[in-house]
């Protein structure tokens, strides 16, 4: 049996960009170009990038909340990619989605007993009395009191509005969890709650995340491999440890230097990113990241990178190592 949960290959989501009246195509965003990576079973993998790089598109694409344009996506040995809607609908409970604000994400006229019940009424789980039960337990797992069940979202704090959208993404039982930035419309103080109930709940129900994050402060100690993203692609790709010790892309190693260290002995000198990310509907040729690379040679601005492998755990996307 394969260790790992979820495969990818060659996966593209290109959005088209229409122009003028007639709203005629005039080219694409190449929002995921090409990504190539797995996810093993239980593990917390991380996608980090700068605002616009792909993230979501790319945690929507895995899930085909969005289509793809092109790739293969395997989930615990079936091709997602090529299943029918119908196909598609039963192995979605193994696959939900955490979204960044919860209280978009909620519905404002359900109360939370109505919001939780709904997937098990989607897939005719259970009778009325037995939704109930599994709606208290629910509560209860994710630290929400079951005397809570007839309120509101709005008459929930952020953090605990955050819990009952995890309440939910757990209610069938799902082997993989997308996390799009579960914290980040969140006070600091209650992000560290939410990440270390993400945590609990993994060891719980064995439970694998793709963990979406734009800085790597706060993957830091949630994830166990990262992938780091840059205009749709993924330059580095790297067990947790070895990445935040060993950098070696400059994009990496420039998104690190700007992570605060807690050690006021310790200093640390941030490499400040010239020019803007290049628009990704006219992304330049060669490496994407050549325009604001110290680094850069004739060879980035001609020639694309491929990922390379390093080490067994570490892949980078540079001609600098090739
Ligand atoms: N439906 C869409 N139609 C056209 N372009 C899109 C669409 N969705 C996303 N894009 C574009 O695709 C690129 C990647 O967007 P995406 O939201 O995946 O990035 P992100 O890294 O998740 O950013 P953020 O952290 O701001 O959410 C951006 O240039 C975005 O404008």
């Amino acid at each position: 049996m394969s260790p790992n949960l979820l495969e990818v290959q060659g996966l593209k989501t290109y959005f088209p960009i229409k122009t003028g009246l007639l709203q005629r195509e005039s080219g694409s965003v190449k929002a995921v170009d090409d990504l190539s990576f797995f996810v093993k079973k239980g593990e917390t993998f991380g996608l980090v990038g700068e605002s616009g790089c792909g993230k979501s598109t790319t945690g929507r694409s895995l899930l085909r909340l969005i289509e793809p344009t092109n790739g293969k996506v395997m989930f615990d040995g079936q091709d997602i990619t090529s299943m029918s809607e119908k196909e598609l609908r039963r192995i979605r409970k193994d696959m939900q989605i955490v979204f960044q604000d919860p209280f978009a994400s909620l519905n404002p006229r359900h109360t939370v007993r109505k919001i939780l019940e709904e997937p098990f009424i989607v897939h005719g789980i259970g009778s009325k009395e037995d939704r109930l039960d599994r709606v208290l337990k629910l509560m209860e797992h994710v630290g929400l009191n079951p005397s809570q069940l007839n309120r509101y979202p709005h008459q929930f704090s952020g953090g605990q509005r955050q819990r009952i959208v995890i309440a939910r993404a757990l209610a069938l039982n799902p082997k993989l969890i997308v996390a799009d930035e579960p914290v980040s419309a969140l006070d600091v103080s209650i992000q560290s709650q939410i990440l270390n109930l993400l945590k609990q709940l993994q060891r719980q129900f064995q439970l694998t995340f793709i963990f979406i994050a734009h800085d790597l402060s706060v993957v830091k100690h949630f994830c166990d491999r990262v992938a780091v993203m840059y205009l749709g692609r993924i330059v580095e790709l790297a067990e947790k440890r070895e990445l935040y010790s060993n950098p070696k892309h400059p994009y990496t190693q420039a998104l690190l230097s700007a992570v605060p260290v807690p050690d006021p002995f310790v200093k640390s000198e941030r490499i400040i990113l010239e020019g803007d990310v290049p628009n990704p509907a006219k992304a330049p040729q060669g490496c994407a990241f050549h325009t604001r690379c110290p680094s850069a040679s004739e060879r980035c601005r001609t020639e694309r990178p491929g990922l390379l492998q390093l080490s067994e755990q570490h892949q980078v996307a540079c001609h600098l190592y090739s």
